[in-house]
């Protein structure tokens, strides 16, 4: 279980939910709402007392304790080593799961980028090669920030069938503006609105259309199958 309870900072208001293991959420709200803010929170990244994963508060512990509870995937990649590999950057990842490089890369249908410097990976590689090592760490939480924003429509696809059926990770909690990726994962849904929660409760209930109309002002429709955005 991953709990947060009333947590203040000069950006996050009152913030308590929890999250039992093996359930997934997803974190939705404007630009600058606190949403990244909230994800370094929970990961320890910003330190506070009022974060317990499984009975431990991820600010306090450090390598592999605080590693196997919580990892937190960002929305870019940053290395600032010129020569560090993909296959290097996985290993470091790889932490204590039985999955290979190989068999991840493969799985994501980017073997090719084996060999290459992590430097020199387009923006949707990286991202994709960011997706890969939460598949090798396997924290019981994985947090991923934005996880479609580079990715063209068939690795979004791809992305999307894996958040939706992969079983290897316990716990996932995907921040993003991506309201149709959101609707159709149809995991819980936590909106921040200007540091607070505003709606915390199924994504059924989130994306009905008076719900849409309260939050997003008209700008997003509920097709049925799928949420747009009305330009
Ligand atoms: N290190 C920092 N110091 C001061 N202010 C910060 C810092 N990091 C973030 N902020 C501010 O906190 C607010 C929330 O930022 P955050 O990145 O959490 O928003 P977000 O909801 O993830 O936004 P977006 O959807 O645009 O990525 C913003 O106003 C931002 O400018």
């Amino acid at each position: 279980m991953l709990t947060i309870t009333n947590y203040n900072s000069d950006i996050l208001r009152d913030i308590s939910f929890s999250l039992r293991r093996g359930r997934h959420l997803t974190i939705l709200g404007a630009n600058g709402t606190g949403k990244t803010t909230l994800a370094k929170v929970l990961a320890g990244l910003i330190p506070t007392e009022s974060v317990c994963i499984e009975g431990i508060s991820p600010s306090r512990v450090y390598g592999k304790k605080r590693a196997e509870c919580i990892n937190y995937i960002p929305a870019k990649l940053e290395i600032y080593d010129d020569y560090l590999l993909v296959e290097d950057f996985l290993s470091l990842a790889q932490f204590e799961s039985q999955i290979t490089t190989d068999t991840t890369l493969q799985k994501l249908g980017i073997s090719h980028l084996m060999g290459k410097p992590c430097k020199t990976l387009s923006s949707g590689e990286s991202q994709m090669l960011l997706i890969a090592s939460a598949l090798m760490h396997q924290a019981d939480f994985t947090i991923f920030d934005e996880p479609t924003a580079n990715l063209d429509p068939i690795r979004m696809r791809l992305l999307f069938t894996l958040l939706q059926e992969d079983t290897t990770l316990k716990s996932k909690i995907i921040i993003t503006h991506n309201l149709d990726l959101a609707y159709r994962l149809d995991f819980d849904i936590l909106f921040l609105h200007e540091g607070k929660i505003a709606f915390e409760g199924s994504a059924k209930a989130f994306f009905s259309q008076p719900q849409l109309d309260t939050f997003y002002g008209g700008a997003v429709k509920n097709l049925g199958n799928h949420v747009v955005v009305s330009l």
